[in-house]
């Protein structure tokens, strides 16, 4: 049995402020104050309950990780209590159970109800009282009770999975037979190095409750940068035409027709309806996202004045008697009640933490994420804002290559508008350190003072080697069927409309335009720059094709080698190519190349085999391309090849 804590009063010391601020400087009735505290001491435990829930299974896996080999077939059996313990006497510790886990079954624990009636000031945990509140920590201890593990959940089992696995006729297997099932299905994300990892401080097995909050705001941000959908300041003059449009949807309410299969007396939205509907709909949530974003970069520059109106005020007063005096300012000029505006302030006051430490771009792109982030602050940890810290030139390469106009917020808080980073989002190598991001040519120079890259979305075929054929074809002028998917028999098409192929949906038939989720990284150990992942990619998700130019003839050069039934050719990406160019060599790699024929050629698509967010993406060269290599293989995989070759 073990024990082991979750959450300490550390982890809730902006709350304790906070619940002295009230105290102390709202002049309430004793009744009022109490009645405050608890209820906010109630609602503290309500999220704490809610938390443990969310972060239990992850915990637990996590857990299991870091257990020894020796005790992989116990069972365990974990339970979350939440103590409210009187500092001044820790004998008069209270505990209640907030959460249980059945892993057997992963089952997603449910927090065990804790209600409070704002009306009646008893809650349904130990009743803290005014004159001890202050000094109560409130923890929550996770006990594991051991046992014996089952198998767990197949996580492979989709359709869509199962489609991508009959493509692969040679997919590489890591398992090894040495480790339990469950480690083996959480463990396949080979030690990569990561340019943007940071460690949390966590005891050995353990995710801190901040990692995974952080991650999740983390993951939110990633996600809103590779989105298709943009910040549209433009419109935002225009706000009463968006009113106009509103109206419009009224009239989009008598635009319907018959459908040809359809009863004589339906009639459904037409088609055009649905396309209006549709682009009334984005650009009415990008002009909204534009108005949050701007929101909250206000209201964290607000925080920024009112510390620097407080320390104006100290210079005659005390400072907490400036701090009351701003704040009473400030009641006035938004018509708030102090308690209502202090409400507000805490979580401002996480937008401008974030901002300093993730910069003003985790603002703009972090979506609803934040919000909790900055209200319930348990991740608010020294780790998790150094971890935004390095993050930040990753997030601002893509925001200023992607999103090119993000930076029109700042001028609404009086900041520097000009990009840091123009160019193409591949032309930016993170360092992961507390270095700035390098230009892409720079890093090669040392081998090519004159290195430049066109970063190109199809092959383009050399005509001094191939004329104006293309070695990748593969049907004969008599065939018409080339526009069959050869593995699903699904019709295939540019046009997204037209395409009914969804065997790589991400890559081929789409109309959107986002690169991947990938950044270009420096690596720490000889291999110069990689692939990073910035977002999970599920096993059988397709990252990218291999885009090079054509060619044949090329020796000594790093080539892709590809072979139709008519020819073979060579794939050279060595002057333009596609982010594919980055992907370095492993001996226990995380994804693998597969040919796929999209309209009649073939092509190679570089295939993930369940890559985590961070993780170098790596495949396995072959042996054929180290075996007259003088090369050392850096990997640094225990299983590697070669790790200390040199050629015969
Ligand atoms: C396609 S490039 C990959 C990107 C390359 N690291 C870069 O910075 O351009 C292939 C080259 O990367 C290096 N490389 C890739 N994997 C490696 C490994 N496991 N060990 C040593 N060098 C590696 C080799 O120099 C190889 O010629």
């Amino acid at each position: 049995m073990n024990t082991f804590p979750r959450f300490t009063a550390k982890e809730l010391h902006h709350y304790s402020i906070f619940l002295d601020n009230v105290t102390s400087r709202l002049d309430m009735s004793n009744h009022m104050a109490e009645s405050l505290e608890v209820r906010l001491a109630q609602t503290l435990v309500d999220q704490l309950a809610l938390e443990i829930a969310r972060e239990l299974p992850a915990a637990l896996r996590s857990y299991l990780l870091g257990r020894p080999s020796d005790a992989r077939n116990e069972r365990i059996v974990l339970t979350c209590k939440l103590s409210v313990i009187d500092t001044r006497d820790p004998s008069t510790e209270s505990s209640q159970q907030v959460a249980a886990v059945d892993i057997t079954n992963c089952v997603a624990p449910q927090p065990s109800a804790v209600h409070i009636n704002s009306d009646n000031i008893t809650p349904a945990y130990p009743s803290p009282t005014p004159s001890h509140l202050s000094h109560t920590q409130y923890a929550v201890a996770c006990r594991a009770d051991s046992g014996l593990i089952l198998p767990p959940v197949n996580r492979g089992n989709s359709n869509e999975t199962r489609k991508r696995r009959c493509l692969s006729a040679t997919r590489a297997s890591h398992q090894t037979t040495d480790q339990s099932p469950l480690r083996q299905a959480l463990d396949k994300t080979p030690a990569a190095e990561r340019p943007y990892e940071t460690t949390v401080e966590t005891q050995p097995g353990l995710p801190s409750p901040s990692k995974a909050a952080l991650d999740k705001l983390v993951i939110g941000i990633w996600q809103a940068l590779f989105s298709d959908a943009g910040l549209d300041f433009s419109e935002l003059p225009q706000a009463g035409q968006r009113m106009k449009e509103l109206e419009d949807l009224k009239l989009l309410k008598n635009a319907q027709g018959r459908e040809l299969d359809a009863p004589c007396d339906t009639v459904f939205a037409t088609r055009d309806t649905f396309n209006r509907v549709n682009l009334i709909a984005r650009r009415i949530s990008q002009t909204s996202r534009a108005c949050r974003a701007i929101e909250i970069c206000v209201q964290a520059r607000l925080i920024e004045c009112f510390d620097d109106r407080v320390r104006a005020l100290s210079l005659t007063q005390s400072h907490e008697a400036a701090k009351k005096c701003a704040l009473s300012e400030a009641c006035l000029d938004f018509g708030y009640s102090s308690k209502e505006l202090r409400n507000k302030m805490c979580v401002w006051r996480g937008y401008q933490e974030v901002a300093l430490r993730g910069g003003y771009v985790a603002l703009v792109f972090s979506g609803f994420g934040l919000y909790r982030f900055c209200k319930y602050r348990l991740a608010f940890d020294r780790a998790a804002l150094e971890k935004l810290e390095t993050l930040r030139p990753a997030f601002e390469v893509a925001a200023d290559t992607m999103h090119g106009n993000w930076r029109q917020v700042l001028g609404f808080i009086g900041l520097e508008q000009d990009p840091k980073y123009t160019g193409h989002f591949h032309d930016w190598v993170i360092s992961g350190s507390h270095e700035p991001p390098m230009p892409l040519a720079q890093t090669y120079h040392r081998w090519d003072k004159n290195f430049k890259y066109d970063h190109i979305h199809d092959c383009v075929v050399d005509v001094d080697a191939w004329g104006d054929c293309d070695p990748r074809d593969t049907h004969s002028a008599s065939s018409h069927d080339m526009d069959i998917c050869r593995v699903c028999g699904e019709r295939q098409a540019d046009n997204a409309l037209q395409n009914e192929c969804m065997c790589f949906p991400n890559i081929y038939g789409k109309s959107y335009s986002k690169p991947p989720p990938v950044q270009v990284g420096r690596t720490r150990n000889g291999k110069n720059n990689g692939l990073f992942a910035c977002l999970p990619f599920a096993q059988g998700e397709a990252i990218g094709e291999f885009v090079g130019q054509i060619t044949s003839g090329v020796e000594g050069l790093d080539v892709m080698f590809g072979q139709t039934k008519q020819t073979s050719y060579q794939i050279w990406q060595g002057k333009c190519g596609n982010y594919t160019r980055f992907v370095n060599h492993s001996c226990k790699p995380n994804a693998q190349y597969e040919h796929f024929l999209w309209l009649g050629k073939q092509r190679i698509v570089l295939v993930s085999q369940g890559i985590k967010a961070n993780a170098e993406i790596t495949v396995d060269y072959s042996d054929v391309y180290w075996q007259d290599l003088d090369k050392r293989c850096l990997c640094g995989e225990l299983e590697c090849r070669y790790p200390t070759r040199l050629r015969p």
